[in-house]
């Protein structure tokens, strides 16, 4: 898909690694950047000018290959829970950025990704995703927005439903992934493809140990992220599930994208639309959020 010019107040784009990414810069301090290759958000850095996303030193900026770190959009299949690539393609296309520009105290920006030729041979659906990032103060929310076109393929094949599943596949950065806690994913249905479990999860908090990797159904408490440097707050909307995942030692060491022993270093608390495929027909659209907020209260 051609790149649509950007709106008029929208900044230049810059490089990063040698792929066209916006930088957004609130009032306040707080940035973020966002490759158009995968609608994809590598960093977000709160105004006291810490980086709070993982971004691994092997990640890999081809244009090809989804990025190891930051926010990957994952549409329209999670993982390999259908015909697709594992993740669907969302996160290996290139996006248009829409709009980029700084409203009152916040900075955002708009990236639309729309089926072309290479979607519909591999998902022959008319589709139109847009995600909006938005950061200011110690905020981070992000917004994906899917919609089902009413206008007939450019073959003239008449729009017929169709169904996704979904994800903000968030990998934050974390000071040690054995040393952190996650609370609010108690009582929740729970799928755990490590053990090859499901079960109701009862445990007061998640602390990982070794490789991790769980499907948690119908989450709609928020969660804190407690580690030594900070507490953060997540809450979704839209999305109905989360995942937590972090690849352990065995794992994460043979990732060729992930450099050594960084994967103590992140933990992805995925905002997910998994259990329930959102169905959706022309003229029909849908919206998940994911917002992140640091806790001030907490040190760090
Ligand atoms: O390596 P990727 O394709 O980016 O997938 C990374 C991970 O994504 C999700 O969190 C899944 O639950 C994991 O099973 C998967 O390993």
């Amino acid at each position: 898909m051609s790149a649509a010019p950007p709106a008029a107040a929208a900044p230049p784009l810059v490089d990063v690694h040698g792929l066209p990414a916006v930088a957004l810069a609130a009032p306040d301090g707080s940035r973020a950047t966002v490759l158009l290759h995968g609608g994809h958000l590598v960093s977000w850095v709160t105004p006291d000018g810490r980086e709070r996303l993982f971004l691994s030193s092997r990640a890999v900026f081809d244009g090809r290959a989804a990025v190891r770190g930051g926010v990957p959009v994952i549409f329209p299949q999670f993982n390999a829970r259908g015909p697709l690539p594992r993740h669907g393609f969302a996160r290996g296309r290139p996006w248009s950025l829409v709009d980029a520009r700084v409203d009152g105290t916040d900075a955002l920006a708009v990236l639309r990704l729309a089926d072309d030729a290479a979607t519909q041979a591999v998902w022959p659906a008319r589709f139109v995703v847009e995600l909006t990032v938005r950061i200011g103060g110690p905020r981070l929310d992000i917004e994906l927005a899917v919609e089902h076109p009413e206008a007939p393929a450019q073959d003239g094949t008449p729009p017929a439903p169709w169904r996704f599943t979904a994800a903000l596949h968030t990998y934050l950065r974390v000071a040690d992934v054995a040393a952190l806690q996650v609370l609010g994913l108690q009582r929740l249905r729970m799928e755990d493809a490590v053990r090859g479990t499901e079960q109701v999860d009862l445990a007061a908090q998640l602390v990982p140990a070794g490789e991790t990797d769980r499907v948690y159904f119908d989450a709609a408490r928020p969660l804190l992220l407690d580690d030594a440097q900070a507490r953060l707050r997540l809450s979704q909307q839209g999305f109905r599930d989360v995942v937590v995942w972090n690849p352990g030692e065995a794992k994460g060491e043979a990732l060729p994208d992930m450099g050594p022993g960084e994967w103590r270093h992140m933990l992805c608390i995925e905002a997910a639309q998994i259990g329930q495929p959102v169905a959706l027909a022309p003229g029909e659209s849908w919206i998940g959020r994911q917002v992140i907020e640091l806790d001030e209260a907490a040190p760090g």
